[in-house]
Order: C-alpha cells, then sequence, then structure tokens
C-alpha cells in the first residue's frame, strides 16, 4: 500500500470479470447538473453521459434524480464477532452496512478474544469476505488483550491476510504516556494509523454521563470534557515527536475542535472523526434515565454539538464514523448507570448528517462525499474507496433518495441488537441502491442474496 491515489495501481483482479452489469439511469452525480446515465460494467464505471443504452443483461436502477455519491467508508464499526454474536455478527453488521450505504468498514478490535493476533484479524478479514456485503477491514489492537501495558504484534497483524492498517484499544485508552508513545513509534515505523479513544481512565472512573448541570441534577456522575482534551492533546504531542499518524476517536467536546485545529496547524499528522449521535443529541436526553442513551464519551452540551458540526462542516474534523457499538437488550434497558456504552449507527449516520448539516444548508453534496468517502477512505489508504464518480474508477457508489423521510424502529434494523437512540424518530433521506466492485449489495431496503441472522430469528429456531 503505497497511499498514493493512482487507481489503476489499485484495480486488481477483483475489478476485472465480474461479469455483471449495473446501469443507473438519470442519476445526478453529488447532486450537481443535469441527470445523467452510469453504466458499470466489470466492476469499474464504463461510462457516464446523458442517454445511454444498458448493456444486455444489465441491472437497471431507475434513479428518477436520486443522489449519487461513492460509497461510504465507516472507519469505526463493532462488529462483535468473536464474542457477542448475540448482539451482531459479521455478517448482520455487514447487512447494516450495505443498507446504510457503506461499502467498506473497519471493525474494531474489542471483540472476545481481542483483535490482538494476526489469528483474530486475517478470520475477521475473511469472513467479511465471504459475506461480500461490505469490504470488511479489521482493526488491530495496540496493546495485548487491550489491557494498555504490553504492545501487540502489530507488524505480524500488519503483514497478515487481513493486511490491518488501522491499530485502537477503542472502548479503552491507551492511557500510559510511555506505552502510547511507543506504539505511535512502532506505528511510524510500519507507516500504519493509531486511533485513540480520548479517556483518561482517572478521570472517568465510575462516570456515567456528561460532567454538567445535567449530570448534577439527575444525581449521575459525570466525566468532564478536560479527561477527553488531555489525552487528545497529550497525543498530539506525541504523534509529532514519533512522526506518525494518529486519529482521533469520537471527538466530543469544543476543546477537543480546537486541539485538533491547533495540532493540524503546526503539522503533526492528525485527523479526527465525529459520530451521528455526537451532532445531533445532547445530554438533556438523559432525563428519561433511558439506557439507550448511554454511550462514550458522552452526549455532551448543545455548545459541543454546535462546534462538532461547524468543525465537520469547516473540515476541522476531516469525517463522520459511526461507532455502531450493538449491545443485548438486557445490557441497555436497565437502569442508566448500569447500561453498556454504545448505540447503533450504520443504518442511522447518513439520515443524521442530513438532518443536521444537509437540511440546513451547512454541507452540500458535494462535503457528505467529503466527510462520508473520501477523506475517510484517505485517512486509513484505502486505494479503491472515496474515488471520484468517474469513467475507469472502482464502481463502488451509493445512491440516495433526498426526499425521502421515514421512521427508524429498532426491530426494523438489520443489526441483531436494537438500541437506537433513534426509536420513533422520524429522519429525513435514504439509501435506495449500493454497490460494491459494481455489484448492488443492497436496494430498496433489501440486502441482496441474503439470509438475515436476526437474534429473534435464530432464538425462534429458523437456524
Ligand atoms: N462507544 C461506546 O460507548 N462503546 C463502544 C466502545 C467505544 O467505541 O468506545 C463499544 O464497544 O460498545
Ligand atoms: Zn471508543
Amino acid at each position: 500500500m503505497t497511499g498514493s491515489h493512482d487507481t489503476a495501481t489499485h484495480l486488481h483482479s477483483e475489478y476485472s470479470e465480474t461479469g455483471e452489469s449495473v446501469f443507473l439511469r438519470d442519476v445526478r452525480p453529488y447532486g450537481e447538473g443535469d441527470p445523467v446515465d452510469v453504466a458499470i460494467e466489470n466492476g469499474v464505471i464504463a461510462e457516464i453521459g446523458a442517454g445511454l443504452t444498458p448493456a444486455e443483461g444489465a441491472e437497471v436502477i431507475e434513479g428518477r434524480g436520486q443522489i449519487l455519491l461513492p460509497g461510504f467508508v465507516d472507519i469505526h464499526t463493532h462488529l462483535r464477532e468473536p464474542g457477542r454474536e448475540d448482539t451482531e455478527t459479521i455478517d448482520s453488521g455487514s447487512a447494516a452496512a450495505a443498507l446504510g450505504g457503506y461499502t467498506a468498514v473497519f471493525a474494531m478490535a474489542n471483540t472476545d478474544p481481542v483483535a490482538d493476533t494476526a489469528v483474530v484479524t486475517d478470520h475477521v478479514w475473511r469472513r467479511g469476505r465471504e459475506v461480500g456485503l461490505v469490504d470488511v477491514h479489521p482493526v488491530g489492537a495496540v496493546t495485548v488483550g487491550l489491557a494498555g501495558t504490553q504492545l501487540a504484534e502489530m507488524g505480524a497483524m500488519a503483514s497478515g491476510a487481513g493486511g490491518v492498517r488501522v491499530f485502537s484499544d477503542d472502548g479503552h485508552c491507551v492511557s500510559d504516556s510511555l506505552v502510547m508513545r511507543r506504539a505511535l513509534e512502532y506505528a511510524a515505523s510500519l507507516d500504519v494509523l493509531i486511533a485513540q479513544h480520548s479517556e483518561d481512565p482517572r478521570l472517568t472512573d465510575g462516570a456515567v454521563a456528561h460532567e454538567g448541570p445535567t449530570a448534577a441534577r439527575l444525581g449521575l456522575a459525570g466525566w468532564p470534557r478536560a479527561a477527553e482534551e488531555s489525552i487528545v492533546a497529550r497525543d498530539a504531542l506525541l504523534a509529532r515527536d514519533a512522526g506518525a499518524r494518529l486519529h482521533v476517536c469520537h471527538a466530543s467536546t469544543a476543546g477537543t475542535v480546537e486541539l485538533v485545529r491547533w495540532a493540524k496547524g503546526q503539522g503533526i499528522a492528525i485527523t479526527a472523526e465525529v459520530t451521528p449521535h455526537h451532532i445531533l443529541l445532547d445530554d438533556s436526553r438523559l432525563e428519561t434515565y433511558d439506557g439507550v442513551n448511554r454511550v462514550n464519551p458522552p452526549l455532551r452540551e448543545r455548545s459541543d454539538v454546535l462546534a462538532l458540526r461547524r468543525a465537520l462542516a469547516d473540515g476541522v474534523i476531516d469525517c463522520v464514523a459511526t461507532d455502531h457499538a450493538p449491545h443485548a437488550e438486557q445490557d441497555k434497558c436497565c437502569e442508566f448507570a448500569l447500561a453498556r456504552p454504545g448505540m447503533l449507527g450504520l443504518e442511522t449516520a447518513l439520515s443524521i448528517v442530513v438532518a443536521t448539516l444537509v437540511r440546513p444548508g451547512d454541507l452540500d453534496w458535494r462535503g457528505v462525499a467529503r466527510v462520508m468517502s473520501e477523506r475517510p477512505a484517505q485517512i486509513v489508504r484505502l486505494g479503491d474507496q472515496g474515488r471520484p464518480i468517474a469513467a475507469g474508477e472502482p464502481a463502488n457508489l451509493t445512491l440516495v433518495d433526498p426526499d425521502v423521510e421515514w421512521t427508524v424502529t429498532g426491530p426494523a434494523l438489520a443489526s441483531i441488537a436494537d438500541n437506537t437512540p433513534y426509536e420513533s424518530m422520524t429522519l429525513p433521506a435514504k439509501v435506495t441502491a449500493t454497490i460494491l466492485r459494481g455489484r448492488t449489495t443492497a436496494r430498496d431496503g433489501q440486502v441482496r442474496n441474503h439470509e438475515p441472522t436476526r437474534g429473534h430469528e435464530r432464538a425462534g429456531g429458523t437456524r
């Protein structure tokens, strides 16, 4: 992997002789200009223009002026396999990803066993390929068992079949400064990315919510913004000295935005993501004590939400990442302080970006392509994703109906777990087709050639 964006060098055999043709009629790339037709052959975009004729036997999709974007790339997903297949599997999570418009996802390492060896990361990669609905890239752990003390064999994971290019102890912070320094030095020598879950555990021990007036009133133990910001600041300096690439997972405070802005201004190789929930929801959601709203980092205050939206629009925050975190019903329906942190995200991400940024006029569809596809692909150096919509480019694409409104219900989502904070919420815009290497993986809310593996169906004995 060179990190170069010369398509030809990246389009290996997977992009030839798929034997499939897809024809998109009357679509608007990036939501710009008059509708055009897009002919896709053998995994690549063959031709774009008005009034084209579909190839014999092509799958024709009537776009009716819908918006065509590069396929989305999620660099922070929890697929729970191996270990918690009662909440999500690579199969069910891939279905959720395809329905959400994703053509690549990065599966976090906090599985059971932890993805801290090439045995686990190679398995995740292979299983993703077998399912074939989305490219599943394994994230490797930074430290053995996510324990934060001994570096994992990052080199072996990087050179394994899974070709790991991102390492993270996400769910846990690599909090020891010397361990983080060594991890960044090791990562620099391998030219891989360290993605940090920035949370000082000494400042958050026992905390379940954002430290502020709401948590105080509700009697919930809070974690201060400084627990995140102090780690972001420290890591930026360590990355500078190590000459390493650092990525900040789920930025949640206005202060983190300012630190990332400062570090970028210094020429430090830092990037940052924000989740859909941190640009939509604030800590007023805690009033109900509903465990579905518990997440790390916690939902912050309105001023943070607005700062994160602005930072995404102006590019200080590079991208949206879902932090899709399925949990079992019994782990979310309990008392707020006992609920596990995390919420579903893959199938609602686009709609939230549209609701918070596109509809208010702060981001156009080019901007959506930037934060959902192009920047995430660049951060993790995927040469065949987040590419321009042009002839000769790989056909990893997402078609979006911008005008539709839909109401979220957990059980209707493809994920096995149902823990969505958006239950009964009406959201704008929906993915109508997802195309991976020239093959439709999802269309009109249905996943291609797919036997669903929903938890309640298994419980009912259908599998
Ligand atoms: N975000 C969360 O609240 N939970 C994530 C871990 C993480 O992303 O930190 C999980 O794995 O459940
Ligand atoms: Zn995290």
